[in-house]
């Protein structure tokens, strides 16, 4: 597959793994490997990030993945910023997944809160990827205050619905100067394939992989989802049209 670049570094893979809610550790290990990710999240709040004991981080070999801290249960922009700075102290190169999220039910992230916080982050050398609503006004201010990527929710965390804000990801698509990461939501290969059908730059799955009997094999199935969406997009869909047009045109067989 083509090459994804993100910030100036190259990436085969365009699957982007998070760590979360997995039976054991060696199950998301599992995951992570039959998924052929290159970049792996993990929330701040879950690993002690100081401690290369910990017994998740044990499990992500840094020489084979990208450590993408997420600022995953921070409320405000300050709170986000915090966590940053934390795992930039503890040694993580300084990428930074941001998430805002104050509303417990459905995780949205702030928008507000999110923008502050970019602002700070990239002002301090951190290469910043934002998880947001599908807000292309919002994607636009955050490319502009120099974000790395943007990565839209398809569905809220942890839903499986698929790309229901498939709309508004295509604009931000339409519009973006950065990589557009479909993040969030992700039920199935087909969902990620979608997405990347529209033209998305990568996607981040965690729950769809997590919550399977069986992550090692959804990892593989998702990899190859993705792979097929971005071959298609590259090779170019045909158009969408109202009126049914014959696959076998029938000029010259009509009789006269
Ligand atoms: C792990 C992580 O970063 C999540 O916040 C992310 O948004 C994934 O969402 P799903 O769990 O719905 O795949």
């Amino acid at each position: 597959m083509d090459e994804l670049i993100i910030a100036g570094r190259k990436f085969n893979s365009r699957l982007l793994v998070g760590t979360g809610k997995f039976a054991s550790n060696e199950l998301m290990a599992l995951a992570m490997e039959q998924s052929g990710c290159e970049i792996v999240t993990v929330a701040l709040r879950r690993v002690d990030i100081d401690n290369p004991g910990d017994a998740m981080l044990k499990h992500i070999d840094p020489k084979k993945y990208l450590l993408l801290p997420n600022t995953s249960g921070a409320r405000d922009a300050e709170e986000a910023v915090r966590l940053a700075r934390l795992a930039r102290a503890a040694g993580c190169e300084p990428w930074i997944k941001l998430e805002v999220t104050p509303d417990p039910y459905y995780l949205l992230p702030d928008p507000i809160e999110t923008l502050k916080a970019a602002e700070i982050l990239v002002k301090e050398g951190f290469t910043v990827l934002p998880y947001i609503n599908a807000d292309p006004v919002l994607a636009k201010r955050l490319q502009e205050v120099g974000t790395a990527t943007v990565m839209p929710l398809g569905a809220p965390i942890g839903t499986n619905k698929g790309v229901r804000t498939a709309d508004s990801i295509a604009i931000i698509i339409e519009q973006a100067i950065v990589p557009v990461v479909v993040d969030a939501g992700l039920g199935a290969p087909s969902h990620a394939a979608l997405a990347m059908e529209m033209g998305a730059d990568a996607v981040l799955v965690n729950t769809a992989l997590a919550v399977t009997p069986n992550p090692g094999k959804m990892a593989a199935a998702f990899k190859k989802g993705v792979e097929a969406g971005r071959e298609a997009f590259l090779a170019g869909l045909g158009e969408q049209r109202q009126k049914a047009e014959a696959s076998s045109p029938l000029t010259g067989f009509l009789r006269e």
